[in-house]
């Protein structure tokens, strides 16, 4: 089944708001291939200006994370009513960095896939085994048990447009990348474990790749069957190397 490149960029606690601003105007001088979807996750704080400034340029703009309740008493945090209300619809849900750092556990990233889809809002949801796990080879287990519990009690028509990126936890920032067959075998396995569950939504997913992905090495992984995009963080900081990628 043909399904439709992405190239996404998770901005994470990184630019400006003056300094998203440029990118975007840096960006906009660029010629982009229309044959990839593009997506930028931004700090939620420069969400509705960037959504403003973006308009018809082909360029999506999403947040980094965001809560399960509309509203409350949950300081500090933002909710996908406040995002639908900006017109943002798409977030990350689910990266290492909320797992590990913020302490999100998988219980916790299905409750905000729920709510998420419950106001239309696409996530991309983030999968990928660390280092120790890598070496007791427990990788499989580990993206199994993390797509069945951020599934649970959601249907294959819930689910049509979410997204997977499988980023081994130890490859990013690091420089370092499993080979892109060694990418590709986990990401088969994701979309049989998403097989097992719903069927041939397992064909129509798009499943991602990340980790230290960078523009001399978004070929390979891209030139992979199951492979269907990049999530990105330091090479999507860049309009020139954010450019490339989309260009690959
Ligand atoms: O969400 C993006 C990833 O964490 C990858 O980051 P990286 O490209 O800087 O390794």
């Amino acid at each position: 089944m043909e399904r439709r490149p992405i190239i996404a960029g998770n901005w994470k606690m990184n630019l400006t708001n003056s300094e998203s601003i440029k990118f975007l105007d840096q960006i906009f001088q660029m010629s982009l291939s229309d044959n990839v979807e593009k997506i930028i996750y931004a700090p939620s704080l420069f969400l509705k200006d960037m959504i403003e400034k973006v308009t018809t340029s082909g360029i999506i703009v999403g947040a980094e994370n965001c809560y399960y309740e509309d509203k409350g008493a949950y300081t500090g945090e933002i909710s996908p009513l406040m995002l639908k209300d900006i017109d943002c619809l798409d977030c990350l849900i689910g990266h290492s960095e909320r797992r590990e750092i913020f302490k999100e556990d998988d219980r916790l990233i299905n409750k905000k896939i729920k709510a998420l889809i419950k106001h239309g809002i696409r996530p991309l949801l983030c999968v990928g085994e660390s280092s120790s796990e890598k070496d007791a080879g427990l990788t499989k287990d580990k993206v199994k048990v993390q797509i069945e519990s951020a599934f649970e009690g959601l249907s294959r028509d819930d689910l049509k447009d979410i997204i997977i990126a499988y980023e081994p936890i130890w490859a990013i920032g690091t420089g370092i990348t499993p080979t892109s067959s060694e990418a590709e075998e986990t990401i088969k396995y994701i979309r049989d474990v998403i097989r097992g569950i719903h069927g041939d939504l397992a064909d129509s997913i798009r499943i991602l790749y990340g980790g230290s992905v960078k523009p001399d090495n978004i070929e390979s992984f891209m030139a992979e069957e199951n492979i269907d995009g990049a999530l990105v963080g330091g090479a999507s900081l860049n309009p020139t190397s954010y450019s490339a990628l989309v260009n690959y």
